[in-house]
């Protein structure tokens, strides 16, 4: 297993909140995951205000866009130091290879960089709706494939997905997934969803996971019994 595999996300409109769970966490137990209400909110300070408590973070802004754009914006996340960014697969293999080359001259200090594929919250009917025929998981399967064809470190997917892109792309692709829910917490607006130790059983090898943690009474108790689940 990965050493340190739970993501923490933080999705909180309130600086000081988030700052007060952070105090409750444990940098050797987890890392963060910063995405897009809070980095809209808070910016760049708040990335150092997290560097400075000792956690790597994850900067989830999921850039899509033309070429160009996704390689500058990957570019400046490396600038904050960031751990890991990422991408949408659907932006297409010369916007995910655009992206690896600005990376480059970052050498081994780099962020891991992973695309999304299709989002833990779609189903199969909302990919219809797209005009996407086919089910989730042979959709997730093509634009991870893409990603690897790009060089791209690995993808965000579900854990019901992982077992197959294991085989089909190899143990060192990356696996990030989100739809993470300890057995008893509430799905929410999760549609493809495993337990941590399913997740971690299946071959995922982070596991991105915000509410059970951030919303539980005690989020260090929730964090801890959610470690010692994977132990
Ligand atoms: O890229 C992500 O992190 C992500 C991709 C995805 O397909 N689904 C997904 O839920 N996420 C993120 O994972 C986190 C899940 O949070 P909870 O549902 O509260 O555990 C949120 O911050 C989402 O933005």
């Amino acid at each position: 297993m990965t050493t340190k595999p739970i993501l923490v996300a933080l999705d909180y409109d309130n600086k000081n909140h988030a700052l007060q769970l952070i105090e409750k966490l444990d940098p050797n137990m987890c890392r963060l995951k910063v995405g897009k209400e809070m980095f809209t909110l808070f910016g760049p300070q708040l990335v150092k205000d997290i560097h400075d408590r000792g956690f790597d973070l994850f900067l989830d802004l999921k850039f899509h866009d033309i070429p160009n754009t996704v390689a500058k914006a990957v570019a400046a996340a490396a600038e904050l130091g960031v751990w890991m960014t990422n991408v949408h697969a659907s932006g297409g293999l010369a916007m995910m290879e655009a992206a690896k080359k600005a990376l480059l001259p970052y050498g081994d200090k780099a962020p891991m960089l992973i695309a999304v594929t299709v989002l833990t919250s779609m189903s199969d009917d909302d990919l219809k709706l797209l005009g996407i025929n086919v089910p989730a998981f042979e959709h997730v399967q093509r634009l991870a494939k893409l990603t690897q064809q790009a060089g791209l470190d690995g993808v965000v997917c579900s854990a019901q997905e992982a077992t197959a892109l294991k085989s089909l792309l190899g143990k060192d692709f990356k696996l990030v997934t989100p739809g993470i829910r300890p057995v008893g917490s509430d799905a929410g607006d999760q549609h493809r969803v495993m337990t941590p130790p399913q997740a971690i059983a299946a071959g995922s090898d982070y596991l991105v996971i915000g509410r059970p943690i951030t919303k539980a009474a005690d989020p260090l108790a929730a964090l801890q019994a959610i470690h010692q689940s994977l132990a």
